[in-house]
């Protein structure tokens, strides 16, 4: 037998032909990698990519849906894959799946799939291999717009951007509001992706010089649906017209919109529909269990507060319909002390403060988030286990929206939706027809517990807490107002005093427009088909009204990315007298609170009820208890829900019965006029502060003197205290009198001017002042309408003791003039940019006649410029307006 070569004995000596052979084959790979690499190093870097992306590019078209189950299978490039790799994705989702191949194409993408199932990151791959694929760098300017509906949401993108993009040499930015607009300026023409609110983009837009996006190749919109919906209409429409019409654009939501004319909008080539979900048997995720509860409304509040109490190691979101309700419960909740923290995060609060509440709930393993629906879309919190829509939501959208924040990705949650009776048919129904599987399930009365009795003497012992109690109570109550679906939201139906008593209130406040709804039924009937009369309408809006209402308030909203304070936050500070810095006040508290709550076992400012102290106990107990029993709370909880034994229904609750407004807490209210009368009686006599001027002449300062009519017209009638009638007249007259002197005065400085100057400047000030005089008529026709739509507001107001025969709203200071010192910059900015948008609707409906004068996209900036031109005639704005007036009527 012969021997191998291996089989040669130790000691035996290589055969030196092969190990030549085998030295030359290696050597000779060595060198022709060595060759290779020359070759490569001689080549620019930009070449070497360039030849990357197009071998990549090649096998764009290759892509096969059914072959791919990582991202590596995707053509994508190393510094893409690699900060995948690195955040830990691998496999993709099935969004991830179909969509990702088809933006590489370069198509239009509309993608929809369940809440928490990846789409993020189903644009954020093909946003970096666009631009990737074509070199870009800095100087390139913007290529990518991100735009999210919410700061938080931004906020979010942009760090995942961050993480998966963390490899490529782009620069990526943030535009939200809230932070400083200088600073942001300053940056904006560096970024090449930038992730933003609609608002802020807008004012940077309008404001920022240099600031453009010619060269933008690619527009996300996240949460699309939300976003092209009529709360951000005006602005998304003045931000398309700033963009380029060749470019690729990628709509993403979990409840996308087919609406031809929204699309429309956003000129979309042959769009690619991918609804992964659609044939789904529901429209929500596997994972998440979603029952429903039907309370009285009166009854919401301890039923909330019973289920925190027993749910203590869960993370939870409740959701709430304004911010007013989320500000008051927050206080509130935080003094009964469930034994979890608890946070809030609503538009009101500064952008600081909702940063690190967000950074907080999710640091947190065990939190409860009081929050209005700013944080329905989107936001990806991890681990939650429960979300509480403590409100009905206004449409099953935006229930899928707020009950995604659990279960997401692959991971388990639950979802619980209080109702009350009237709201219960409807929305199950709605519910139903979206695919979303609820189940009604009835409340463990004797797990429920009444916390009025507690409320009543927090508010007892502090006015602050008690004014915002009839805040949340108006808010609330106007939020049902206008909601849209009549059929599920009917305000008349709703419990008013019952309702004011479950917040601690004695007295529910007065609601204006829930008072001309009253009046309105008696003229209202309705009458059936046989002439009988069957009732009173229900007091409600038309469509259209509502339609307009809840647009004017999700503008509202929209603006608020923009700035660091909403102009809504301002518009309602003045109507509800809380200056800015009570609102600073109340961020500080709400830390002062959660401070407190850590402390609370030592200190105990609670008083005093039987009832307050027995529950005081409870807590007390609580939190001396192990987690043991913690547990076992809980176990108690889903024991019940799950063997559904929630045997007996809330209303035979004994502790939860209605209360009855006790007749010893109904005060007679007290009009001013009462009290004028009373004052009156008494004869006090004013204090008088008299000045002289520089000619030594006496000047009654205060009490104001009757300018119009002489003293002897003026003759007391001592009969009946205040003669209104008169009253009236004689203001009418004083009104005519000041209007006559402002006249004059203004005639007086017209003469005083220089006349050559009007000469110069005539045609072209004229041309502008009638501009904007026509601007502002228009504006001001719109905030009459938006006027309309504060009634809570006004309601507010009433709760002063003003005589409440009419408010005239002209008695509010103009919101364009507005102007607290304490404001912000941001506020400014927000105020101004409200001022840009609603010219710019108007420019859109008057586009033929304004277009000459501000062209849209480049030379946008420009016109501004040349008609913002200041105009120093030394005079005020006012006066300035009137003197144009007076120029335009003698020329005409
Ligand atoms: N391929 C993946 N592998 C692992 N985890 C993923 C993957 N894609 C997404 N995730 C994770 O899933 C979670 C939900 O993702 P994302 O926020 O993108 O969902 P979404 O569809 O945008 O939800 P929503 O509709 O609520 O906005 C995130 O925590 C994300 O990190």
């Amino acid at each position: 037998m012969g021997k191998t070569a291996d089989s040669r004995s130790p000691g035996a000596r290589p055969d030196p032909v092969r190990s030549f052979n085998r030295w030359k084959k290696k050597h000779s790979h060595k060198q022709s990698q060595k060759k290779q690499l020359r070759k490569q190093l001689k080549k620019p870097e930009w070449q070497v990519e360039r030849e990357v992306i197009s071998h990549l590019m090649q096998n764009y078209e290759k892509i096969n849906v059914n072959e791919i189950a990582r991202f590596s299978d995707f053509p994508l490039s190393k510094k893409t894959l690699k900060g995948l790799q690195e955040a830990q994705y691998r496999l993709v989702t099935e969004i991830q799946k179909q969509t990702i191949g088809l933006a590489l194409q370069g198509k239009d993408v509309l993608g929809a799939a369940k809440t928490g199932s990846g789409k993020t990151l189903a644009f954020l791959v093909p946003v970096l291999e666009a631009l990737y694929r074509l070199q870009w760098t800095s100087t390139d300017g913007l290529g990518v717009l991100i735009i999210s509906p919410t700061r938080e949401l931004a906020y979010q993108t942009f760090e995942v951007l961050r993480k998966v993009g963390k490899n490529h040499d782009f620069s990526a930015g943030l535009i939200i509001g809230g932070k400083d607009l200088k600073h942001e300026a300053e940056r904006i023409n560096n970024i090449n992706i930038l992730v933003c609110t609609p608002g802020r983009l807008l004012q940077h837009m309008d404001e920022t010089i240099c600031f453009h996006a010619t060269n933008l190749q690619m527009l996300v919109l996240d949460e699309a649906d939300r976003i092209l919906d009529m709360g951000f209409a005006d602005t998304m429409n003045a931000i398309i017209e700033n963009l380029p019409k060749k470019r690729q654009t990628l709509l993403f939501s979990a409840t996308q919109t087919k609406s031809v004319k929204d699309l429309a909008r956003l000129s979309l080539k042959n769009p690619e529909y991918v609804w992964v979900h659609e044939k789904a048997k529901y429209s929500t995720p596997a994972t998440l269990e979603q029952n429903y509860i039907v309370c009285e409304l009166q009854q919401k509040i301890s039923v909330l507060y019973s289920f925190l109490r027993s749910h203590l190691k869960k993370k939870s979101i409740v959701f709430f319909s304004s911010c007013k309700e989320v500000q008051y419960l927050y206080r509130v909740f935080c003094r009964l002390r469930p034994g979890v923290s608890i946070l809030a995060l609503h538009g009101r609060q500064q952008q600081m403060r909702r940063m690190e509440v967000y950074n907080e709930f999710v640091r947190k393993r065990a939190a409860v988030l009081f929050a209005t629906d700013i944080a329905a879309r989107g936001l990806d919190f991890p681990a939650v286990n429960w979300v509480l829509q403590f409100d009905c939501p206004e449409d099953a959208n935006t229930y899928i929206h707020r009950a995604g924040r659990t279960a997401r990705y692959k991971e388990d949650g639950e979802a619980l939706l209080i109702l009350l009776p009237s709201e219960e048919k409807g929305m199950v129904q709605q519910l139903l027809q979206k695919k979303v599987p609820v189940k009604e399930i009835k409340i463990n009365p004797e797990k429920l517990i009444d916390v009025q009795k507690k409320l009543e003497s927090f508010l007892a012992q502090d006015q602050d807490l008690k004014e915002r109690a009839q805040r949340c109570f108006v808010s609330y109550i106007r939020s049902v107002y206008l909601m849209k679906d009549k059929e599920i939201f009917d305000v008349s139906k709703l419990p008013i005093p019952e309702y004011a008593l479950s917040l601690g209130l004695a007295v529910a406040p007065r609601v204006r427009f829930l008072q001309k709804m009253q009046k309105q039924p008696t003229r209202e009937l309705v009458v059936s088909q046989d002439n009988k009369v069957i009732g009173p309408r229900a007091p409600s809006l038309t469509n259209d009204e509502v339609e307009e209402f809840r647009a004017y308030f999700s503008e509202k909203m929209s603006i608020l990315q923009k700035g660091g304070k909403r102009s809504e936050g301002t518009e309602y500070r003045l109507a509800n007298s809380i200056s800015a810095e009570e609102e600073e006040k109340e961020d500080e508290e709400e830390m002062e609170e959660k401070l407190g709550k850590a402390k609370w076992s030592q200190t105990q400012s609670v008083p005093s009820t039987d009832e307050s102290q027995k529950n005081e106990k409870v807590s007390m107990h609580f939190l001396d208890r192990d987690d043991e029993e913690e547990d076992g709370l809980d176990a108690d909880f889903f024991k019940v829900k799950r063997h559904n034994v929630f045997g007996l229904d809330l209303k035979e609750n004994k502790t939860l019965q209605k209360k009855e407004p006790s007749k010893s807490s109904v005060k007679k209210k007290v009009t001013k006029v009462a009290e004028a009368k009373k004052v009156m009686k008494r004869n006090f006599k004013v204090n008088k502060k008299i000045t002289f001027t520089d000619e030594g002449e006496l000047v009654q300062q205060w009490p104001q003197m009757q300018k119009s009519v002489s003293k002897d017209t003026e003759e007391e009638d001592d009969t009946g205290g205040i003669n209104l009638d008169k009253a009236k007249e004689r203001l009418q007259e004083e009104d005519k009198f000041d209007k006559e002197e402002y006249r004059k005065k203004i005639k007086a400085k017209h003469r005083s001017l220089h006349p050559g100057w009007f000469l110069r400047r005539l045609p072209k000030s004229a041309f502008l002042e009638e501009k904007r005089l026509k601007e502002r008529e228009a504006r001001r026709e719109a905030n009459k309408r938006q006027a309309k739509a504060k009634d809570e507001e006004e309601a507010f107001l009433d709760w002063s003791d003003d005589d409440d025969d009419g408010f005239d709203p002209s008695t509010l200071p103009d919101p364009d003039k507005y102007r607290s010192s304490e404001e912000s910059d941001s506020e400014d900015m927000e105020n101004k940019i409200s001022d840009t948008k609603k010219m710019q609707g108007m420019r859109k409906r008057n586009s033929g006649e304004v277009e000459d004068m501000r062209p849209t996209s480049s030379n946008r900036k420009k016109a501004k410029w040349e008609t913002l031109e200041p105009l120093d005639t030394g005079l005020s704005l006012a006066e300035d307006e009137e003197l144009v007036l007076h120029l335009l009527k003698n020329q005409s």
